[in-house]
């Protein structure tokens, strides 16, 4: 599992740690790391230039130091000095060994530009000149390497607004901030390299986690010998209408590929003719009523792709709601509860899988806040509504009270297309039918599927079609160790 933090959780453990150390260890360690990571990168140290940007606060006190790290090794290290103050010592030390200060036209000659304007300490959007030097730090053709998060990211929540570093890699001391794992942050850091400062002691529990592969392989629920069809979990799929029947094809389709038993299609006759020819494997009710008296036993339910938002629809949300079951709901599915939200209001186990729009309706706010504070909506939503909310879009996550929102590492922007939010809905219902928790569900499924999506896009653009034909895949390369 990885984890990660708040910066106000990082500062509180950072003052713990710090009283029992002489003044500045921390933060020779913490350069110690980032020269380290810039040497990896430059490969050959010496002749190469490097440039700090470095703003005022402890963030450019880390550059300097490195600076002057790389500098001792024979490196040209120039300084451009962003704030009215910079890090006295730091600056001094550069000096000493060789570097120099410089200004802004450096960056066209750099070949490692290291990003020191600032740190946790931030706040608001970048002003200038910090936040020119962003700009042209990122039209420069040197890589840039982010001290702790690349600047102009908020640490605790990944929301950027206006300019900020995009990084090839971030350094970050001692502990990963939240904003490193959730986009628009996320996207700016490039690969997390984490530098031990010997935080790990003074750190309370985790604001966010991230499953990894080997989480999932262990989350997930393997056949034994005394295994049926009936014992590993039967999911029953409400979703399809006469107007749209691929979502019901597709969300039978990741259902089928991950995991359950048995899978039990229920829908009227058009939907229910496309799943019979696309999957023989499930099990088909014809309905002519909105009933799921006779749809035979199941251990949980997906609820809503496709399904339509009138009166059908809501009959069935009502009576799968009214079950003692686990119940995914999506799409339609959530347009039918946000307009009577005591659907929701019950004791099993209910997992919501809406993308920013639908959470919008659920929750009365607006598309765009959810977009850039997708955690703290998720949050939010999960308090308010009493269910487990897997928000959907460029980083997917997955709240439930009281526990730290796990935020999905893999996926693809290849998975913006149209139908994959119904695939996922499946593999999520499967792994509900078979014993799961919603949490775990939600996680689980949204780590597949986006490791499915970057398998069936390789690349290139992908079908819906394509991510639950790649899910086999997916599963074994969690299974290998290797995802
Ligand atoms: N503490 C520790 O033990 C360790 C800390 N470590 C390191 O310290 C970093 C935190 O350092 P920090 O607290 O000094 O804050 P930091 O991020 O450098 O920025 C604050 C300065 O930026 C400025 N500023 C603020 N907002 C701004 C804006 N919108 N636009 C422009 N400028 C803005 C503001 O300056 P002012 O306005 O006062 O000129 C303020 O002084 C942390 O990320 C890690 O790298 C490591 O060495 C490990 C040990
Ligand atoms: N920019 C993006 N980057 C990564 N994944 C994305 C992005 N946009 C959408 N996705 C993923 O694609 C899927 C789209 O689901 P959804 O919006 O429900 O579409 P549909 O209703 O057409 O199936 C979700 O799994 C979502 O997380
Ligand atoms: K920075």
């Amino acid at each position: 599992m990885r984890t990660a933090y708040t910066a106000d959780q990082i500062r509180a453990a950072e003052h713990v740690l710090m009283a029992g150390l002489p003044p500045g260890t921390l933060m020779q360690r913490a350069a110690a790391g980032l020269a380290a990571a810039c040497a990896g990168l430059l490969g050959r140290v010496y002749g190469s230039r490097v440039v700090l940007l470095v703003g005022s606060g402890d963030n450019g006190g880390d550059a300097l130091y490195a600076g002057e790290r790389l500098a001792r090794r024979g490196a040209r290290v120039e300084a451009i000095l962003a704030g009215s103050r910079a890090h006295e010592a730091g600056l001094a030390a550069l000096l000493r060994a060789g570097g120099r200060v410089a200004g802004p036209g450096a960056l066209t000659r750099a070949d490692l530009i290291m990003d020191g304007l600032v740190g946790i300490g931030v706040s608001g959007a970048l002003r200038e000149p910090y936040a020119g030097l962003a700009e042209e730090a990122n039209a420069a053709r040197a890589p840039v390497v982010a001290v702790d998060v690349p600047s102009g990211v908020d640490a605790s929540t990944g929301r950027v607004q206006g300019a900020a570093v995009r990084a090839l890699v971030t350094v970050t001391m001692g502990a990963v901030k939240t904003g490193l794992l959730v986009d628009p942050g996320a996207g700016h850091a490039g690969r997390v390299e984490l530098v031990d400062i010997g935080l790990g002691p003074c750190l309370p529990d985790p604001d966010v986690a991230a499953l990894t592969g080997g989480d999932v392989d262990d989350l997930l629920p393997r056949p034994g010998k005394e295994s049926d069809k009936y014992r590993r979990g039967v999911l029953g799929v409400l979703a399809g209408s006469d107007l749209y029947t691929g979502a019901a094809v597709l969300a039978v389709g990741g259902a089928l590929r991950a995991g359950a038993g048995m899978v039990r299609y229920a829908g009227p006759a058009e939907p229910v003719a496309q799943v019979r020819a696309a999957w023989p494997e499930a099990v088909i009710t014809l309905l002519d009523r909105p009933s799921i008296k006779d749809v035979g036993r199941v251990q949980a339910w997906v609820l809503g792709p496709g399904l339509g938002t009138g009166d059908w629809a809501h009959e069935l949300a009502a009576q799968v709601l009214g079950t003692g079951l686990p119940v995914l709901v999506d799409a339609d599915g959530l347009t039918v509860v946000a307009r009577d939200r005591s659907l929701l209001r019950r004791a099993a186990p209910t997992l919501i899988t809406p993308h920013a729009g639908e959470l919008a309706r659920l929750i009365r706010a607006e598309r765009a806040d959810i977009e850039a504070a997708r955690l703290q909506h998720a949050r939010a939503a999960a308090a308010e509504l009493g269910v487990t909310v897997l928000l959907k879009g460029s980083t997917t996550v997955v709240a439930e009270e009281p526990r730290p929102v796990r935020v999905n590492p893999t996926g693809t922007s290849w998975l913006a297309t149209g139908g994959t939010g119904d695939v996922l809905s499946g593999v999520a219902g499967a792994l509900l039918a078979q014993g799961l928790g919603a949490y775990d569900a939600g996680s689980c499924a949204a780590y597949l599927h986006g490791l499915a999506g970057r398998l069936a896009a390789d690349g290139a653009p992908l079908a819906a079609a394509d991510v639950a034909t790649a899910l086999p895949a997916a599963f074994r390369a969690v299974a290998a160790g290797g995802a």
